[in-house]
């Protein structure tokens, strides 16, 4: 069911350009793919792994679908031939984003890994274990999203990193940069979101049994 690209199955990702999309994908949507294909083009990425994550340490468990329900989700949502839907953490028994870079940068030492992420969680990283690390470990492109841009912009990261970004017109030569490097993409919002999504599906589906 994993699909943990492997560096023995030929040295196939030495000197290729990931982008690393994480996230609960509960479920996944266009707004996953949209920056993924924008990334692709933006950072001249060769590919980009969905990190499907197994559970959100902020995340609360009830409402989080299975994690292979989710993988599904995220293999259905693709549509790409260069993005590839994975379950990495769970193989790598990982958690925490700075432990699963921090595997994955050992264990593809000539790949050049971009974390990516929209606002939102550039507004919110403080709260992550060690989240420093994770500007020290890869360069990180960060996408706009509708109502994020100016809470991302004035939170901790942004601020403590703020010697560190690069203009977005640059963005091509982020992959590879010596860290922290970081750039946040100000274009081409997409409006999609996982809890508007859930929201709809409940709406169709009607009260509980429990609560009728
Ligand atoms: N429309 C979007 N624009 C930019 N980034 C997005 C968008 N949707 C998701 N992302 C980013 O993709 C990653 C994974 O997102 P996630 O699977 O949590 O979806 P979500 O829509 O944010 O879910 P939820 O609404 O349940 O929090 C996160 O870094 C998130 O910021
Ligand atoms: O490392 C952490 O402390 C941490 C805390 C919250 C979220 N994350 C990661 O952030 C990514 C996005 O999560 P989500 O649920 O917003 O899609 C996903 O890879 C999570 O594992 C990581």
């Amino acid at each position: 069911m994993l699909t943990v690209p492997n560096p023995r199955h030929g040295r196939i990702w030495d000197g290729c350009r990931v982008g690393l999309l994480g996230g609960s994908f509960n479920p996944a949507h266009d707004g996953h793919r949209h920056i993924s294909v924008e990334a692709m083009k933006r950072l001249g990425l060769d590919a980009v792994w969905w990190l499907v994550s197994p559970q959100n340490p902020l995340k609360p468990v009830n409402g989080m679908a299975p994690f292979a329900e989710r993988i599904e989700s995220a293999r259905q949502a693709a549509r790409h031939p260069r993005i590839v839907a994975t379950g990495i953490e769970a193989e790598l028994g990982t958690r925490f984003t700075a432990d699963t870079l921090k595997a994955l940068v050992a264990r593809f030492p000539k790949t050049q890994f971009v974390w990516l992420m929209g606002a939102d969680n550039l507004a919110q990283i403080r709260h992550w274990q060690r989240w420093t690390k994770i500007f020290e470990t890869v360069p990180v492109a960060v996408y706009d999203r509708p109502s994020y841009s100016l809470r991302a912009l004035s939170g901790l990261a942004a601020q403590r990193f703020v010697r560190a970004r690069i203009d977005q017109d640059h963005a091509r030569s982020l992959a590879g940069m010596k860290t922290p490097a970081w750039v946040f993409f100000l274009a081409k919002r997409h409006p999609a979101s996982a809890t508007a999504l859930r929201a709809a599906r409940s709406l169709r589906q009607g009260p509980s049994p429990s609560r009728r």
